[in-house]
């Protein structure tokens, strides 16, 4: 299919000869006369692109522009200007134009042009493509009344400007809550910036958040931009908060209250539009207590606090996760998804998860990966989710009686390899691999000793 063009003008001689050169570059053409004309027919046949004349008697360009924006903000605009209102067709971009092209036209710019637009709205498509799948993606999936509740906080939260400090053990979904705010806030369209405190030396980290001028310490070889500069119009994600030494928090209040501040080694002030949301996995109270963290920062931060429970704490959504991590699994290694047999399904129930739900999703990636067949039962889960597996034994004691050499280097060997083949979850390719032989050898010594 071809893209569509509408061209409004109201000199009858443009639309025929710029619609006549356009058709034979391949386009399908639309014409208006005026903007009304144009605006009924942008509702009717929806076209991919509009040039637009800003002279017109009725409605000009400009309150046509206007209309079209409002009524369909995602079809790109080139305005057509006469000599001498360049000023005019510059405040046409302001409020939503793509681009002016000026009059007399010269085919090639407005090829050029057309084509930028037409570029520019596929992109924007795919954007916006992109972030619905990322949100997808990105659900916060559970069938527990606490993560009900918690899809409720954040439906809430999330059209606001309000700070948050979401606190939850390692692994809950923290960074993922953080997130999800951000794409159905008002600030979706711009940066989600994360900054982990825990995982950048406390000398780098003011460097990180303020960015740094060439120069200013004596690892700063280059301008560098900092997170909190990135974050501008978008969201600040402090990752564990409480690692932050307290001088780097002391002035980070200050950033934050005034939304203003200097690169290091800079005397420029920089002012930012940034929403903070924080998270800790640490107990920020008892911190203050202690002297670590500063009241201060914590009652900025903790305007909307938000609490994501262990997975312990919501059992229900076990099922219901290891179902979906199953699928995704299988759908990125291009193989069937696996099911877990209900005593299985009833062990990873019954288990404590101090990895939350990161070590649920580990570790069925890696059944996925290990297991060649459709069944997870409780006997392929490995210590310590299945605790009724006892970690094997050599039995020494056999060993050592007295048998001929012959004998004992089979009974060794059979002992061997059925230790190391029962650490690797009886996977033959890791067995071999860890014990330095074919897979092919190994296959045939273990049917030869009938395990
Ligand atoms: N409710 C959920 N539904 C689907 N996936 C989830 C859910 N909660 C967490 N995950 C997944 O678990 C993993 C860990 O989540 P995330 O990184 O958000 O946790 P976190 O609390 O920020 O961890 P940390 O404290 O270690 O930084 C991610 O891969 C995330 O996609």
């Amino acid at each position: 299919m071809f893209p569509s063009v509408l061209i409004v003008d109201d000199e009858p001689s443009i639309l025929q000869s710029l619609g006549g050169l356009l058709s034979d570059e391949g386009f399908e053409i639309l014409t208006a006369s005026n903007g009304y004309e144009a605006l009924k027919l942008i509702e009717t046949a929806s076209p991919d692109i509009v040039l637009l004349d800003i002279w017109m008697p009725g409605i000009d360009g400009i309150e046509t522009l206007k209309e079209i924006k409002a009524a369909s903000p995602h079809i790109p605009v080139v305005i057509i200007t006469g000599h001498g209102t360049i000023e005019t067709a510059v405040n046409a971009t302001k409020i939503g134009a793509f681009d002016f092209i000026e009059k007399p036209l010269s085919i090639d710019k407005v090829i050029v042009a057309i084509h930028n637009a037409l570029n520019f709205r596929r992109l924007e498509e795919e954007n916006r493509y992109l972030k619905k799948k990322t949100l997808k993606k990105s659900s916060i999936d559970g069938a527990s009344p606490a993560v009900v509740a918690l899809k409720q906080q954040i439906a809430s939260a999330a059209p606001t400007d309000a700070w948050i400090l979401i606190s939850g053990e390692n692994g809950t979904g923290k960074e993922m809550v953080a997130r999800t705010i951000h794409t159905l806030s008002p600030r979706g369209e711009h940066p989600f910036v994360d900054i982990n405190c825990a995982a950048i030396p406390e000398t780098y980290l003011e460097s990180e958040l303020f960015g740094h001028e060439k120069g200013a310490f004596e690892a700063a070889t280059t301008k560098s931009v900092g997170k909190i500069e990135l974050a501008n119009k978008g969201t600040l994600f402090l990752d564990e908060i409480s690692n932050m030494a307290p001088a780097t928090q002391a002035k980070l209040v200050r950033v934050l209250q005034e939304q203003k501040f200097q690169r290091l080694g800079s005397s420029r002030t920089v002012s930012v539009n940034v929403r903070v949301i924080a998270a800790t996995h640490k107990d920020l109270e008892l911190e203050i207590r202690e002297g670590r963290f500063r009241q201060d920062l914590f009652f900025l931060l903790n305007v909307i606090p938000i609490e994501v429970p262990p997975l312990r704490d919501r059992k229900e959504d076990i099922p219901v996760l290891a179902a979906i991590f199953l699928e995704q699994h299988a759908r990125q290694n291009n193989t069937e998804p696996k099911q877990l047999s209900e005593d299985a399904l009833n062990l990873l129930c019954d288990y404590a998860w101090p990895g939350n739900v990161r070590e649920l999703k580990n570790l069925l990636e890696r059944l996925t990966i290990m297991l060649h067949k459709k069944t997870i039962e409780a006997g392929d889960l490995p210590r310590p989710y299945n605790p009724e597996k006892t970690p094997p034994a050599l039995p020494v004691a056999e060993l050592f009686s007295p048998i001929d050499l012959k004998q004992a280097r089979t009974r060794f060997e059979e002992a061997y390899i059925r230790f190391i083949l029962q650490q690797n979850d009886a996977d033959i390719t890791r067995t071999a691999l860890a014990i330095g032989v074919d897979k092919g050898y190994l296959r045939k010594k273990i049917k030869k000793m009938k395990l």
